[in-house]
């Protein structure tokens, strides 16, 4: 059943129990019912910004499939009609229909899917299905399965019959214009993700949510890596202030397009006290360059940097670049003198201010390597 603690219990059997009203002008947002699941503070496996994409639907009649990875919530226009119906920001299907006048609707097993590519391989604890705005033609049931196949495979090759998905949720109902948020147990890792809907209908987005799983081999053959990239399974852990844009994005893959696509906090007015965002590394690694990159942010970037490190949950912090003054919209390069062994970082804003990037280049110490080999080999790889 999906997570839904601030919303009334699914009915498995009214088969309208779920639905929403019918949009009745004014703020379309009005009447969504949000949903508030703890997994969402995990990385979105299926963002674009990691390398995700929708590589195959079976129909995308009304609404293409990219949509469901767009990052923005999904917009509606009431007054915007195309040549094959309502303009829908998401993934719609057309109505599926029976075998003839007898049986006119579609066979219990009907439904339609779509194949999602996942960023980088990972660990899935949840996934959100966001039906935002449809409201009367939402799917009733969806069902979530993935699958792990290493490479580059094409959509033939994980439709062929040798490809085992496995379910991570079975067809279960969901609400329409509404977050419905499904927590995923298992510890597997998995590369694909296919996402069904019962029998047919439209999804406005798809997060999911989880832990990165980094290959060791890739990762020891490229030598000197950034220790702290999503993409290389560093962690966003928290952070004094998330006003404006995530702290999390520091560690996204490329660099920053505009402000938002960084971390900006708000106009800090409690004096001596500063801002500051912790990060895990994949395992222990050995710092030897940082980059700190203030990128687009001009009038708001942090004054001054500071970053300090431990090794272990329960390490002491210390230093590891001493609080120095950063110039706005510049990349800055720092060359530690002695190599920095450490589990985790803290990075200091002083006294407030934005940073967009962050890179902590190094290799994984003999023991980091050791226990990401072993997380990987535990995660079915
Ligand atoms: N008003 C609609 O959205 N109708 C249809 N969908 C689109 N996109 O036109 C449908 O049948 O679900």
């Amino acid at each position: 059943m999906p997570t839904d603690e601030n919303q009334t219990e699914l009915s498995p059997s009214d088969p309208h129990a779920n639905d929403a009203a019918p949009y009745g002008g004014g703020d379309p947002y009005a009447d969504y019912r949000a949903g508030d699941f703890p997994f969402t503070e995990l990385v979105d496996l299926a963002d674009r910004r990691l390398g995700a994409g929708v590589i195959a639907a079976n129909d995308e009649f009304f609404a293409e499939r990219e949509n469901l990875l767009i990052r923005e919530p999904a917009v509606f226009d009431p007054e915007r009609f195309g040549h094959k119906g309502k303009i829908m920001d998401g993934w719609e299907t057309r109505r599926r229909r029976g075998t003839d006048a007898e049986h006119p609707f579609p066979a219990p097993e009907d439904h339609d899917w779509a194949i999602v590519r996942l960023g980088t391989p990972g660990i899935i604890r949840g996934v959100v299905v966001d039906t935002a705005h449809f409201r009367g033609n939402y799917p009733q049931r969806v069902s979530v399965q993935a699958t792990a196949v290493e490479g580059a495979p094409g959509p033939a090759e994980l439709l062929a019959d040798d490809v085992k998905w496995e379910e991570l949720v079975p067809p279960t109902p969901v609400r329409g214009h509404a977050a419905n948020g499904f927590e995923v147990t298992g510890g597997r890792r998995w590369t694909h993700l296919r996402i069904c809907q019962h029998p047919d209908g439209g999804i406005a987005r798809l997060r999911v949510h989880g832990e990165v799983v980094p290959d060791p081999a890739w990762l020891a053959a490229l030598g000197t890596i950034d220790l702290i990239s999503i993409l290389n399974g560093g962690m966003y852990e928290d952070a004094s202030d998330r006003f404006y844009s995530s702290p999390a994005q520091i560690i996204l893959p490329g660099t920053s397009r505009k402000m938002d696509d960084g971390w900006e906090n708000r106009r800090r007015r409690v004096r001596d006290t500063n801002d500051w965002v912790r990060f895990r590394l994949p395992a222990q690694g050995a710092v030897r360059a940082v980059e700190i990159d203030t990128a687009y942010l001009k009038g708001n970037a942090a004054g001054w940097a500071g970053l300090h490190g431990r090794d272990g949950d329960t390490g002491e912090w210390f230093e590891i670049l001493p609080r120095t003054r950063l110039q706005p919209d510049t990349l800055h390069r720092f060359v530690l003198d002695t190599e920095a062994v450490v589990t985790h970082v803290r990075l200091d804003a002083y006294p407030d201010g934005g940073v967009a990037r962050m890179r902590l280049h190094g290799s994984l110490t003999e023991a980091g390597a050791a226990e990401l080999a072993r997380r990987h080999q535990e995660s079915g790889a």
